[in-house]
């Protein structure tokens, strides 16, 4: 069984990297109206094959792992969407720190040129709860304050640091900073947040729907 999932995450994983390829395409082509209208078509058929078998909204994938927290279709660092960037994610959980590199292509762009605000804002985001979670103080996020101090071009290499800061009961927060890997100096942008673990009789409510229990990305890691 483990191997079959292994399996199916590798080919979970080499769908979204021709996915993603074909939405890089598909934003920068300036090919004919007759290749965009044929390109339609295949697209179409591709939908056809997937939707031979669905799962429904609420329910997790076959390849996650809701004990451990890793998610396959993560729309931040999803080895499996096509709409991740994708952004690659490293744990210190002894230093409450966590690192997530990432290149930002034209899907993403905002003002021309430049990655969009909203997109920094969820990269940040993630690396904020993401840095609480490793150290096992996982809760959704309450409160998320951005500032962005420098325009961040497409095609540049970023890295993003996330830190836990101070834990109060259920309540942590956590401060994160985005620069250009080639210039560690320059902040780029800075998030701050407030992450709120729930409640364990709130978690089970929260997340009833989704028939699991999925503790790893609701609760401290205290609470099971
Ligand atoms: C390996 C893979 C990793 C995986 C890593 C995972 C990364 C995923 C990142 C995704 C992060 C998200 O997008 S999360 C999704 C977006 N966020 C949400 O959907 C949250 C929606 N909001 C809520 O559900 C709620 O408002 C909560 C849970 C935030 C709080 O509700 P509650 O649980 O009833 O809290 P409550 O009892 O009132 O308060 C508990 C304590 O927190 C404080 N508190 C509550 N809200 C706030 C607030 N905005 N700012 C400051 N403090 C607050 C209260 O004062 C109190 O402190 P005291 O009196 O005890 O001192």
């Amino acid at each position: 069984m483990a191997e079959d999932r292994a399996a199916r995450r590798d080919a979970v994983g080499a769908l979204g990297d021709a996915l993603r390829d074909l939405v890089d395409a598909a934003v920068r082509t300036e090919v004919p109206i007759p290749d965009l209208e044929k390109a339609a078509l295949l697209a179409g058929e591709i939908t056809q094959l997937l939707r031979a078998d669905l799962r429904e909204v609420h329910e997790i994938a076959s390849v996650d792992d809701p004990e451990i927290g890793e998610r396959w279709y993560s729309p931040v660092y999803g080895p499996g969407s096509p709409v991740a960037p994708p952004m690659l994610v490293e744990d210190f959980p002894d230093e409450g720190r966590c690192v997530g590199r990432v290149t930002v292509g034209k899907k993403h762009e905002g003002p021309p040129g430049l990655v969009h605000g909203g997109v920094l804002a969820i990269l940040l985001d993630h690396v904020l709860a993401r840095s609480a979670r490793a150290a096992g103080h996982g809760g959704l996020t309450a409160t998320l304050t951005v500032t962005y101090r420098r325009p961040v071009h497409l095609g540049v290499p970023l890295v993003l640091t996330g830190r836990l800061g101070s834990v109060d009961g259920r309540r942590a927060t956590a401060t994160a900073r985005l620069v250009a890997e080639d210039d560690p100096a320059t902040t780029l942008a800075e998030g701050e947040a407030v992450l709120v673990a729930l409640r364990s009789e709130r978690a089970s409510e929260v997340f009833a729907k989704t028939g699991r229990a999925v503790g790893a990305w609701t609760t401290r890691s205290s609470d099971g």
